[in-house]
Parts: structure tokens; C-alpha cells; sequence
């Protein structure tokens, strides 16, 4: 997959994406220490149907904590969220990375992606049809039965990207998938990614610390910081995009210098940050 074949047509058809809607969303945590911590503030996003947007912040401004309220994981204290016209709920419409891949070490390649369509009622010759079909797309078909601990870190986030995307989800939110892998890994996995999201077109939420990888990747970038959004910008930059040529466009270098100066004096202004008060 990373020279970027074609995307099998047979996988599933476009899926339509969902809007995500946060209206007024706050999430407050308590720690060990009985200390309070609003992790989400007053948070309002729409964010539209088939939309790619990426959240970015210092570390702690709440990113995970918003994805997490959007996969149903959480619940807000306050506020309201929609997905489309329902309340969040986990399950496979809504496909979820994380940075460590959270694979099953015991089961398969076939079998840690077929899980995530388990208890469906689909019949096992169905299942296993998905599977292989899955498995193909993000070219892993000739993995299917070794285990995940064969495998390097891009296969194994390719592997998760497939339980994620077997479900056929019109969401995708994603924390940090590719902050693990090697720099090259990581570039080859980005353009991959779009060109899945091309094909399929879901709705992506997707967190990441990378600023390069935000403007690569998004059509919109949101700061956060101390659980706010604190800015909501639109990434005009051409599609389709691969990580060659987009840094060739001289909006990029303009765009990149504007979020990079702004999260750098975010993470300056951060008690908590061992750069606090740095210049
Ligand atoms: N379950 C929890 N219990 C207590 N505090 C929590 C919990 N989850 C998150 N927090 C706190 O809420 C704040 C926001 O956390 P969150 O993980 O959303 O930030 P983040 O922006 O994703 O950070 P990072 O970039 O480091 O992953 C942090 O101060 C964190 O310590």
C-alpha cells in the first residue's frame, strides 16, 4: 500500500460522512488529589458532513478529552452532542485510532479486524469476505493470519486503520495514529490515509501535534488550548493532496508559520510546560 496503489472499489462505496455538532460542551475531570480540572470548556464545533478536521494544542489543552466525548466514550457535563441527528454512541459506525494501535496480541491480523464486527449477525463466510476485502485495501491480505507482534508499528497502525474502517464508519476519529511510527513511515501512512479518505470520504476528527501533518492532511485546523477552542482555520490548500507536493505551495509556508508561532507561544504561556516562560 505505500506506493500507493488504487483503492479496491469492492470494499464499500462512499459513505456519506456525518456532521458533528458540539453545542456549548464542557467535560470537567477530578484527580488522585480531589484537584478539579475543566478539560473541555464551552466548546461549540460544527463540523461538516465528509469534513477532514484537525485538532492541535499543547499538551493537556483537551483534544483527546473532545474526541473521546465524540466517540461516546464520555459523557459531557454540559452541552450537547450530535453526530449527524444522534447522541454519540460507541460502535462500529464510528471507527477509532489511537497512537498505540490497541491491537489484540492473541488474535490474528484477520482476526483483531474482524473483531470489530463481531455480535453484527453477519455469518462467518460474510465476515471472513469483509475481512479479506479489508485486509486487501490497506494491503495487508497476505498478513491475515500471522499475529500482531510480527508485524513492524506502520503495519500494525494499518492493521488498526482496517478494524476502524471494516465498520464502515461515517465518522473516523483518530488520536495521535501516526506519532508512534518512523518519519517515513509516518509520511507514506498520511498519504495512504487520503487517499482512503478520497475513496470513502467519512467525516475525520483527527489529533495531532504535528503541524506539517495538520495542514497535510485537513481542510480545517482547530487550536485548542486550556480546553477552548481557540482558533478555527480553513486549510484551502489543493486536493487531492500527498505530502510532496503540498509543501511546495508557497500558502503552506505562510499557513504553517502562523499555527507553528501560535501553539509555540501557547505551550511559552503553559504553567505546566517545561518551556513555560522560554522566548
Ligand atoms: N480520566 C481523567 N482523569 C483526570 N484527569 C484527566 C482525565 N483525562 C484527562 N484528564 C486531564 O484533562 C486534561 C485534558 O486531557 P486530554 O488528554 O484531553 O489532553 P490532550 O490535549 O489530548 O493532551 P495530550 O496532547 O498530552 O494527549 C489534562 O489536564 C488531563 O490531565
Amino acid at each position: 500500500m505505500s506506493d500507493h496503489p488504487p483503492v479496491p472499489e469492492m470494499v464499500h462505496s462512499s459513505t456519506r460522512g456525518r456532521a458533528i455538532r458540539f453545542a456549548k460542551v464542557s467535560k470537567d475531570f477530578t484527580t488522585g488529589n480531589g484537584r478539579r480540572i475543566s478539560a473541555v470548556r464551552q466548546v461549540d464545533l460544527e463540523i461538516a458532513e465528509q469534513q477532514f478536521v484537525a485538532l492541535i494544542g499543547p499538551s493537556g489543552c483537551g483534544k483527546s478529552t473532545l474526541l473521546r466525548l465524540a466517540d461516546g466514550l464520555l459523557e459531557p457535563d454540559m452541552g450537547q452532542i450530535k453526530l449527524g441527528d444522534t447522541s454519540p454512541r460507541p460502535g462500529p459506525a464510528t471507527g477509532m485510532v489511537f497512537q498505540n494501535f490497541r491491537l489484540i496480541p492473541w488474535r490474528s491480523i484477520a482476526g483483531n479486524v474482524g473483531f470489530a464486527l463481531e455480535g453484527q449477525g453477519l455469518d462467518t463466510a460474510e465476515l471472513n469476505q469483509r475481512v479479506r476485502m479489508q485486509l486487501e485495501q490497506v494491503g495487508l491480505a497476505q498478513w491475515a493470519n500471522h499475529y500482531p507482534a510480527q508485524l513492524s508499528g506502520g503495519m500494525r497502525q494499518r492493521v488498526a486503520l482496517a478494524r476502524a474502517l471494516i465498520g464502515r464508519p461515517d465518522v473516523l476519529l483518530m488520536d495521535e495514529p501516526f506519532a508512534s511510527l518512523d518519519a517515513q513511515t509516518r509520511e507514506l501512512m498520511q498519504d495512504d490515509l487520503l487517499a482512503l479518505w478520497e475513496h470513502h470520504r467519512p467525516t475525520v476528527l483527527f489529533v495531532t501535534h504535528s503541524v506539517d501533518e495538520a495542514l497535510l492532511l485537513a481542510d480545517r485546523v482547530i487550536v485548542m488550548g486550556g480546553g477552548a477552542v481557540l482558533e478555527d482555520l480553513t486549510i484551502d490548500l489543493p486536493r487531492p493532496r500527498r505530502s510532496t507536493d503540498a509543501r511546495r505551495v508557497a500558502e503552506y509556508g505562510r499557513l504553517r508559520e502562523h499555527l507553528w508561532s501560535r501553539i509555540r507561544d501557547l505551550v511559552l504561556a503553559d504553567p505546566a510546560s517545561a518551556f513555560f516562560g522560554r522566548r
